[in-house]
């Protein structure tokens, strides 16, 4: 799914307006009416909302959805913030809502000592919306400041107001705290940032309808790595197969004490579909590694700590899970970045050891390959940024310098390409913050790399299908008990999920 900027979320509204022939009041009847459908699946009748409106479009949907509520023999109060500058659409809804009922609005700018808002209420956030230019301020500020401390549940329309949908709030900036955000249409960028996705609560993206014309021909670099583009990245197994014509996987890492990372790549390349695969890894892993995969084969280099990295044809590299950062294994890196220029998947120590030498290392890094860091390896490689957004730009800026592939991993994992995209991640779950789920990871990208799925490809669907895996894993069982392995063994349920029936 794309991503649009605010900019462009208004141009989809005006082009949606043009196209479909209709006025901004029918739109915003929509989108209202989306919102009321929502809540009508979810909410009982005795149920009470209490709306806080502002006086751009977004208070005219909370408006809207005041009326429709009523009408539906709901129980709902809108609380408008100012009856001055409002948007024609909003003005109109204060009418149509005096209308059905003159006793269900009230102005909180004349009024705001009679809101005393019930424990059991739904509180309804359509005080701002994609319009928000600067921080909160005065009686907006005060007002979602008294509310964020209630408990009551809570619902904001399109994106919680405070929020800007390109950039991230400042710390000190007042925004509403959602339990749910009704987002329309598609994600705003700022809600993969975890300082604005503190706010959203759960994500519902509601179609309200807009041109589907307009979203495909224009132009974005932020998507979502959804189920949609994983079923469309899946190759079904040719019948006529062999193991050779799903390719070699070598996974290459482990140290004493460490064995267990390099197990975990490798058993992940076989789940994901590699039909060969190797494990390259010290002397003292070779019994561990036979006994706990008997499909996987083994090369045996150095005694407890890898001293060097063949240089093998036809096959597909994953290096770094449980490697360590011993004199030897750097020596013995650093030399295969020299003699080797086929793409391959860095990550863990991997990274830790070009971190070190980044000056001399970086640059040896061959075009098309994918490296995983999490937000500290990123760091010890490219260095600090002030916030999340800013390393996301740097992380893209660095893809498209060094022509790499980075998965920078995190709770939104963001895929950056070379050619400047950039993929926020919608599977996935807390449960996965575990202990050797990044060699799980390199494992199915190296398995899909070797089955002939392109850089980008095997990275798209790989890190989807991760995220997957670890979902069917939380239901089966708690995110708290939840282990890197759980993952592997659930990787086919993942790919039954994404192929064709
Ligand atoms: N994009 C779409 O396709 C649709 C958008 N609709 C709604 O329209 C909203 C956008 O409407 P608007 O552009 O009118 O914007 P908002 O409803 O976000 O309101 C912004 C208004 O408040 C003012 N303002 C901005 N920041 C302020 C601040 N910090 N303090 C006080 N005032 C501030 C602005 O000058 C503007 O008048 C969307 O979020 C959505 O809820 C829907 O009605 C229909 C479809
Ligand atoms: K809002």
């Amino acid at each position: 799914m794309k991503i649009f900027s605010s900019t462009q979320i208004r141009e989809w509204d005006v082009f949606t307006i043009q196209e479909q022939g209709l006025s901004s009041h029918e739109l915003m009847e929509r989108a209202a009416r989306t919102c009321f459908e929502w809540m009508k699946k979810r909410f009982l009748r005795e149920d009470y909302f209490y709306i806080f409106c502002g006086t751009g479009n977004n208070g005219g949907d909370g408006l809207a959805l005041t009326r429709l509520l009523l009408a539906e023999g709901f129980c709902a109060k809108a609380f408008l913030l100012q009856e001055k500058e409002l948007t024609i659409d909003t003005q109109k809804n204060v009418v149509l809502l005096r209308k059905v009922s003159s006793e269900s609005l009230f102005i909180i700018e004349k009024e705001i000592s009679i809101i005393d808002i019930p424990k059991n209420a739904i509180v309804i956030d359509a005080l701002f919306g994609t319009g928000l230019n600067r921080a909160l301020n005065g009686l907006a500020k005060e007002i979602i400041e008294k509310i964020n401390l209630l408990p009551n549940k809570k619902i904001a329309i399109d994106i919680p107001s405070g929020l800007f949908p390109d950039k991230l709030p400042n710390a000190d900036d007042a925004c509403f705290s959602s339990d749910w955000t009704l987002s329309f249409q598609t994600y705003k960028r700022s809600f993969f940032y975890p300082e604005a996705a503190k706010y959203t609560g759960v994500i519902n993206v509601l179609d309200i309808g807009l041109s589907k014309d307009f979203s495909e021909s224009n132009e974005t670099t932020f998507f979502t790595l959804d189920e949609v583009t994983a079923r469309s990245l899946y190759k079904p197994r040719n019948p006529f197969g062999h193991k050779g014509t799903y390719g070699t996987a070598v996974l290459v890492g482990g140290s004493y004490g460490k064995i267990g990372a390099i197990i975990l790549s490798a058993k992940a390349a076989l789940r994901a579909g590699a039909g060969k695969v190797f494990i390259q890894a010290p002397h003292c892993g070779y019994t561990i590694a036979q006994t706990s995969i008997p499909e996987a084969m083994f090369i045996a280099a150095g005694e407890n700590f890898i001293d060097s990295i063949d240089i093998m044809e036809d096959v597909v590299r994953g290096i770094g899970p449980g490697l360590g950062t011993e004199p030897a294994s750097r020596i013995a890196l650093e030399s295969f970045l020299r003699n080797n220029h086929e793409p391959f998947v860095i990550d863990a120590d991997g990274l830790n050891i070009i971190a070190k030498n980044k000056e001399k290392l970086l640059p040896l890094i061959p075009e098309g390959s994918i490296i995983t860091p999490h937000p500290k390896e990123f760091e010890r490689l490219f260095g600090r940024t002030n916030n999340s957004l800013e390393r996301n730009e740097l992380a893209i800026a660095k893809s498209k310098e060094h022509k790499i592939y980075i998965i920078l991993k995190g709770h939104r994992t963001q895929i950056c390409t070379p050619e400047g995209a950039c993929y926020f991640n919608l599977s996935g779950n807390a449960g996965m913050a575990t202990a050797g789920s990044g060699d799980v990871l390199t494992g199915i990208i190296t398995g899909l790399l070797a089955q002939g799925y392109s850089a980008k490809e095997a990275t798209l669907l790989g890190v989807y299908l991760h995220g997957l895996s670890g979902d069917i894993a939380a239901k089966k069982n708690a995110q708290e008990a939840l282990i890197a392995s759980d993952i592997i063994d659930l990787l086919g349920q993942a790919f039954l999920r994404i192929s064709p029936e």
